[in-house]
């Protein structure tokens, strides 16, 4: 029998369950923000030597030096000429339609020139070197290998550095032959917060990096948080989370294992979900039961769905959005007969699914957008991975003769008022 909670909106404790739900996490946190903040310190004193420790300690390696730690271009070229073609054309096409969808997000610069021959402007640059996590602990994520070098590559990031945990020393050959295809420059089978922790200091073997993105669990969250400041991080992206609307037309079977798709990646995922059906949450309930015991995974979704899942019965779909916005999910699938009049009524949420054939699972490989995701009710103020996370802006500004006069006025006035002098004099030196 597994154990997820029941909830109701209508109930008077639906308020406080609601926000234990979502506040599981945090509830972790106070062992994983020590652990994380001595690891960074120690990789930040001892460099290279505390990350070959950490990575001999946590994914199960006996190597001497970091030199072992690093994937020769050749082997990485080598995993994608030996994969099997069935899997190299999935490969292919996913980064192919990645792509597309990526090449729509970039954005160029733009100038405007004023009656007085001043110009104003914005210049985008893309970023020197960036830090793609890409996770490796309980899965190995080929996907995310993609997800994460696409957007930088059409940004035109100059260099890609990867790091990628392999426990047991158990290399990925389709995350091996990701990074092939997708043209990073260096990889490194290092994780968890020492990975992040060299990429943001910077060791002897691993370059100091621009900016870190790319999810992982609660530990890498955890570290990106931390080193924000020392480099730019793209967002907090920990462990995955789904949120399903559904009205009840749906088979079942298909919104449990939905809600299992989320819940296998990790005990501390969060799968939900909401129906005004009541009836209906029974019958995934149900399913539940029936189709767990046939998942490989079985364990890590029990344990998932126990902590972190929950069925909510609703008043109506209104009162359904209103709910997906407060949980703001990473990823919300709307199971409903006619979903497109919903969408405009959600505001927070990572990725939205839309119709019973979006199955979340198609949007975390191959549809084409990120699927490197705002998590942790994140979603209210972030977005997904895209290219304008490789891109900044700079702005640009060049005053003609005749637009200092008038600007000069303007900027002498407003520093007299702030007690500025130095300001004041420099615009009025300008004036004819
Ligand atoms: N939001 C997204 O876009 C997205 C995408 C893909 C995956 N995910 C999530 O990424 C996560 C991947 O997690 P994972 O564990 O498989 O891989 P991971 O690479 O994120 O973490 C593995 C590393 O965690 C560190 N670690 C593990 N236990 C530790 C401990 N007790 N103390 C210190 N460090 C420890 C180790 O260094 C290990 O190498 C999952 O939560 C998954 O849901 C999220
Ligand atoms: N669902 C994950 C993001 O939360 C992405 C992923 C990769 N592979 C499978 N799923
Ligand atoms: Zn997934």
């Amino acid at each position: 029998m597994v154990n997820i909670k029941r909830l109701d909106s209508r109930a008077a404790d639906f308020d406080a369950r609601l926000k234990a739900l979502l506040a599981f996490e945090s509830a972790q946190d106070e062992g994983i923000e020590a652990t994380v903040a001595a690891i960074l310190a120690d990789v930040k004193a001892r460099g290279d030597v505390a990350v070959v420790d950490y990575t001999n300690r946590f994914d199960r390696l006996a190597v001497a030096g970091m030199a072992a730690l690093e994937l020769p271009q050749a082997e990485l070229r080598a995993a994608l000429d030996g994969l099997p073609a069935e899997r190299r054309a999935a490969l292919e096409t996913a980064a192919a339609r990645i792509r597309t969808f990526h090449e729509k997000q970039k954005a160029d610069g733009w100038t405007y020139t004023e009656a007085d021959g001043t110009v104003l402007g914005q210049m985008v640059t893309p970023l020197d070197r960036v830090g793609l996590y890409v996770p490796g602990g309980k899965a190995a994520y080929p996907s995310s290998v993609l997800m994460n070098a696409i957007p930088a590559k059409v940004a035109g990031v100059k260099e890609l550095i990867m790091v990628v945990p392999t426990p047991g020393g158990e290399k990925n050959a389709l995350v091996l032959a990701a990074a092939a295809l997708a043209g990073v420059d260096r990889v490194f089978t290092i994780g968890g917060a020492q990975a992040v922790a060299a990429l943001a200091f910077g060791t002897a073997s691993v370059p100091q990096v621009d900016k870190i993105v790319g999810p992982g669990n609660a530990y890498v969250a955890c570290a990106k948080r931390r080193v924000f400041g020392i480099v730019g991080i793209d967002m907090v992206a920990g462990p995955s989370e789904i949120l399903v609307i559904a009205d009840g037309s749906t088979d079942p079977d298909w919104v449990a294992m939905d809600l299992f798709s989320q819940a296998e990646h990790d005990e501390l995922a969060q799968s939900i979900l909401i129906s005004p059906d009541a009836a209906y949450l029974d019958k995934v309930a149900a399913s539940i039961e029936k189709l767990l015991p046939t998942m490989p995974r079985a364990e890590v979704i029990r344990t998932a769905l126990e902590n972190r899942g929950a069925l909510i019965a609703v008043a109506d779909m209104d009162d359904a959005c209103a709910i997906a916005n407060r949980v703001a999910p990473e990823h919300l699938e709307l199971s409903l007969v006619d979903a497109d009049p919903w969408v405009a009524k959600l505001h927070h949420a990572g990725a939205i699914f839309i119709g019973p054939y979006t199955s979340e699972s198609l949007g975390d490989y191959c549809a084409g957008p990120n699927h490197v995701l705002p998590t942790s009710g994140s979603a209210r103020f972030s977005s997904p991975l895209g290219v304008y996370d490789f891109q900044k802006r700079t702005s640009l500004i060049k005053v003609s003769r005749a637009g200092a006069q008038t600007l000069g006025r303007i900027a002498s006035t407003l520093a007299g008022g702030e007690g500025l002098p130095a300001h004041a004099k420099s615009a009025e030196y300008r004036l004819d």
